[in-house]
């Protein structure tokens, strides 16, 4: 952090400047791949819990820019053309507008924060950083589910369980052709992928984690070791150089029921708030987080106070990730000058 010599009277004061911080804020309001309605609606009542507001406040030095929600056009002669993939022609018209907005919003120099929608844009967002950053980046993906089943795995046809099968090369050769879908390419290693909070995984996607040696934190393993080791043993695995862009793809259900009820396959014994929101410091502290999505909240959800919960909840870890420090807010101010004479005398 840069330090700037203030005078004040003639009183010398370290004045920190802080870091200019640029985010781009990207809403996919996409709810078909999941069955339940409302979680198109997670955007805007994210953004309604003043979201923008908040994060201003973190320094004076925040760049925000809301890109607004995405539109997208659907070819419907794409629909059912893969077996088991529930809303196929949706899922490729939305996910390929995101990958490419994802794109530019990194190139023009901004973190990139998504809200979701449900968690099948993230074969999207990670795709545009993919795209961005020349294939240098590493995935954290927090979520009480492992998301990796192929459309021959999945118990339900929904593609919210399916976008870390999608991602990296190690699966690629388990999915057929997926006509439309040509504009994506699995590049990345499932090396630089690692996984926090588990604990509602199908059996096939158990085979695919231990067959591929995946680093996945379930939450036994953030019970043994607790939630800032486990970070940090992640972050390790996925990138020992310390030089790849981190992509942090945030499933509000690996939090606890009991802190975000408002989501479409809540399990219960999940992380708390405290430490869903200290795996984002420890995000932010590395200095290389590029992109991060936050999805799956669900407005229909669960009764008004509910919803409320799950929303601050989001916009909890949404702070932590962009360098709001439980700490408290930083001052650039000196502290106050005394302007009238001191009523505390000092007894020689
Ligand atoms: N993003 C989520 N909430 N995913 C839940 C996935 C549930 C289940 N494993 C399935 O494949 O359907
Ligand atoms: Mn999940
Ligand atoms: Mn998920």
């Amino acid at each position: 952090m840069l330090q700037k010599l203030t005078r004040v009277g003639s009183i010398k004061i370290l004045k920190r400047c802080f870091h200019e911080t640029k985010i781009g804020i990207l809403g996919v309001p996409f709810e078909k791949g999941q069955p339940k309605k409302g979680v198109s609606q997670g955007p805007d009542a994210i953004r309604k819990a003043k979201l923008v507001e908040q994060l201003s406040a973190i320094h004076d030095k925040m760049d925000i820019k809301d890109y607004g929600n995405i539109s997208y056009t659907v070819n419907k002669e794409l629909e059912a053309s893969v077996p088991n993939m529930k809303g196929y022609a949706e899922i490729v018209g939305c996910t390929h507008e995101v990958s490419k907005n994802v794109e530019k919003i990194i190139k023009e120099g901004r973190m990139c924060l998504t809200l979701g929608g449900d968690h099948s844009i993230a074969l999207a967002t990670v795709d545009g950083h993919i795209k961005a950053k020349d294939n240098e980046i590493c995935v954290l993906w927090v979520d009480a589910h492992a998301d990796c089943n192929t459309n021959k795995t999945t118990p339900t046809g929904n593609v919210h369980g399916m976008p870390m099968a999608l991602i990296p090369y190690e699966l690629a050769d388990y999915w057929p052709y997926l006509p439309g879908m040509d504009w994506h390419k699995p590049v990345m290693s499932i090396r630089n992928v690692a996984y926090i909070g588990l604990r509602s995984v199908d059996s096939y996607e158990r085979l695919i984690i231990e067959k591929l040696g995946v680093t996945a934190f379930f939450m036994a393993d953030v019970e043994n070791y607790g939630i800032s080791r486990v970070v940090e043993m992640a972050l390790d695995r996925i990138d020992p150089d310390k030089k790849r862009s981190l992509h942090v793809s945030y499933d509000i259900d690996a939090l606890d029921t009991l802190e975000a009820p408002s989501t479409g396959s809540a399990v219960r014994g999940g992380l708390t708030l405290r430490e869903g929101i200290q795996i984002m410091e420890i995000a932010h502290n590395t200095g290389r987080l590029g992109a991060m999505d936050l999805v799956e909240v669900n407005p229909s959800i669960g009764s008004e106070s509910d919803v409320k919960k799950t929303v601050e909840a989001a916009i909890h870890i949404i702070l932590a990730a962009f360098g709001y420090n439980r700490k408290g807010y930083k001052t650039q101010e000196p502290l106050p000058l005394q302007t009238f004479p001191p009523t505390r005398q000092v007894i020689q």
